[in-house]
């Protein structure tokens, strides 16, 4: 008989979780406030890590956990999971959507009110017997507008809550269709709009390339003086620095802070400013949040590694036992077809209007739902962070993307093929990929341009001119930065027309070289990718 899995919680869980993992005959120990080198020296031992937002699951911590098979994040954010370390040493990474999003939201709203009233400093002063009445003449939020960046679970909770105070809710969001807008009764605006009109500002987006410092210097200088900021979603969507100086010449009427760049937060140039409100990222900090994340994480770990069930799981698609050995290598290519699309879509700015996903030859005989799923999270991650197999079909149906699955059961030029078609305002992108071998995924078409690759860690796409003189050049600029190519693709529609360049990389290209490269003659566009 094979030993009990081990799971060690390294964060303050709800004694709930506790209970669960005992119940269902895990092993468990409790260890919460480890240091970095005292976790790496103990997670060699465990089969599952239950965490908050304070552990750090970061490569070197990866590195030695020799026996993990899953996170799992009560909550909802997993910027503090080095997610693909993660998935190259098949470790699943799970989080519980909605569990703590009334709470997060009650947050953001009781800080635009704290705001408002300056609670905490007229409180500070009372208690100190100072009685200052006319220190602390407030502002109201009726007839105000709120400014909501991001209107997924929580932003559309404190929308809600937002309309029924008589504010005027306004939204950025690229994933807020227009009809859900409605449903929310918020106007939806371009995020300059957003930023010159809001009175308020709250954030709700999770930290990815594009949202890092969305909020940075130009755009809080943009904000309406007198205007007030709440951030409860990540420290690092707002440059912190350049809000001070926004705060203390007045610009800004006043910032709350649940969330810091760096955490804990223990000391900040921001702490010295009365109009500034803090609060140790309390957000998700209420017993019933707590309560209902943690029965979950507990719940799906236990599922996990005691059955193989994968639910909410961030790095790895939902599959049943009898399916998972025919459908796993079709799932990765479905997902990787979705994250070479979703990085080209979000690189440009683009808003999505539908995704389609087709299946032809073999790949037309499979249960498609957990493949298109698969594709659909692909696509959507590099915009939105967290999507899931799960909850991609979801999170796009909210949005308004239209999702069509087509199946040809007659193969063409391959005996299997699966072909994601993303749909934008401007442009119809296809991407299609195959399996080889024992089923390994290979991209065989891009923009109808036939091409043969396989997929790398890092890589570099390019679309150029097809004339002399690109690839001389090119090689030359990442030779230059001593940056190896490990394969080159090339493709093209006609003889002198558009040609791609896919080139597969041994370590990622630096800005400035991405730079030298997008300045090069007959470069048209070079996009970095990640798989
Ligand atoms: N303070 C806390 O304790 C606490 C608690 C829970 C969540 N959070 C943070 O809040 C974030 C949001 O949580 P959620 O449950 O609403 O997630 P969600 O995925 O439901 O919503 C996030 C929304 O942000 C949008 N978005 C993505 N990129 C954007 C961009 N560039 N600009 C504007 N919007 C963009 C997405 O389209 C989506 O609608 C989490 O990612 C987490 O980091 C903080
Ligand atoms: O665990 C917490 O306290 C915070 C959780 C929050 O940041 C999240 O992303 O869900």
């Amino acid at each position: 008989m094979s030993a009990a899995p081990k799971v060690l919680i390294s964060d303050k869980l709800s004694p709930a979780a506790i209970a669960i993992f005992q119940r269902r005959g895990i092993e468990v120990d409790f260890k919460p406030g480890l240091k970095p080198a005292e976790l790496r020296e103990i997670i060699g031992n465990y089969d599952g890590l239950a965490i908050r937002s304070a552990t750090k699951v970061t490569r070197e911590v990866l590195e030695v956990a020799s026996r993990l098979k899953v996170v799992g994040r009560a909550g909802i954010g997993v910027d503090n999971v080095d997610v693909s370390s993660a998935t190259a040493r098949g470790v699943v990474v799970m989080n519980t959507p909605h569990g703590n999003a009334i709470t997060t939201a009650e947050h953001a709203i009781a800080m635009i009110f704290a705001l408002a009233r300056q609670l905490p400093e007229a409180s500070a002063s009372t208690k100190a017997g100072k009685w200052e009445k006319n220190r602390f003449m407030g502002v109201e939020v009726s007839g105000k507008t709120l400014g909501l960046i991001g209107a997924g679970n929580i932003g559309s909770i404190v929308a809600n809550r937002a309309v029924g105070l008589h504010m005027k809710v306004i939204a950025f969001d690229p994933f807020l269709s227009e009809k859900r807008a409605v449903e929310l009764g918020v106007e939806k605006v371009d995020l300059d709009t957003l930023v010159a009109r809001a009175d308020f500002i709250t954030l709700h987006a999770p930290y990815t390339e594009q949202t890092k410092n969305i909020l940075n210097r130009e755009r809080l200088f943009a904000m309406k003086k007198g205007a007030r900021l709440i951030n409860c979603a990540r420290g690092g969507l707002v440059d912190e620095a350049a809000l001070f100086e926004a705060l203390q010449s007045g610009h800004l009427a006043g910032a709350a802070l649940d969330v810091f760049e760096t955490e804990p937060a223990t000391d900040s140039p921001l702490f010295g400013l009365e109009n500034v409100v803090c609060t140790p990222h309390l957000g998700a900090a209420t017993a019933e949040a707590q309560e209902n994340v943690a029965l979950q994480v507990a719940e799906q770990m236990s599922d996990f590694l005691l059955t193989g069930a994968v639910s909410n799981a961030i790095n790895m698609p939902s599959v049943t036992a009898e399916e998972a050995p025919r459908l796993r290598p079709y799932m990765e290519l479905a997902r990787l077809l979705g994250a070479l699309s979703g990085q080209l879509t979000a690189a440009q700015g683009e808003e999505i209007k539908a995704i389609h996903v087709a299946y032809e030859g073999q790949a037309a005989e499979l249960n498609q739902r957990p493949l298109t799923a698969a594709a659909l999270a692909g696509v959507l991650t590099p915009m939105m962070g967290a999507v899931n197999m799960v909850n991609a079909p979801v999170v796009a149906r909210e949005r308004g993307i239209e999702v069509a699955e087509t199946v040809l059961e007659r193969s063409g030029d391959y005996a299997t093929l699966v072909r994601v078609t993303v749909v934008t305002q401007a442009l119809r992108r296809s991407v299609a990929g195959t399996l080889v071998g024992t089923g390994k995924p290979r991209l065989v078409e891009i923009k109808d341009i036939a091409v043969e690759a396989d997929f790398a860690p890092h890589m570099l796409y390019v679309t150029n001119q097809d004339r002399p003189g690109f690839i001389g050049r090119f090689g030359m600029t990442l030779a230059d930065a001593g940056i190896n190519i490990a394969t080159f693709h090339l493709g093209r529609n006609a003889p002198g027309g558009d040609a791609i360049c896919l080139v597969g990389l041994d370590a990622p290209v630096p800005e400035q070289v991405l730079a030298t490269v997008r300045a090069l003659p007959l470069v048209v566009r070079a996009t970095p990718l990640a798989f």
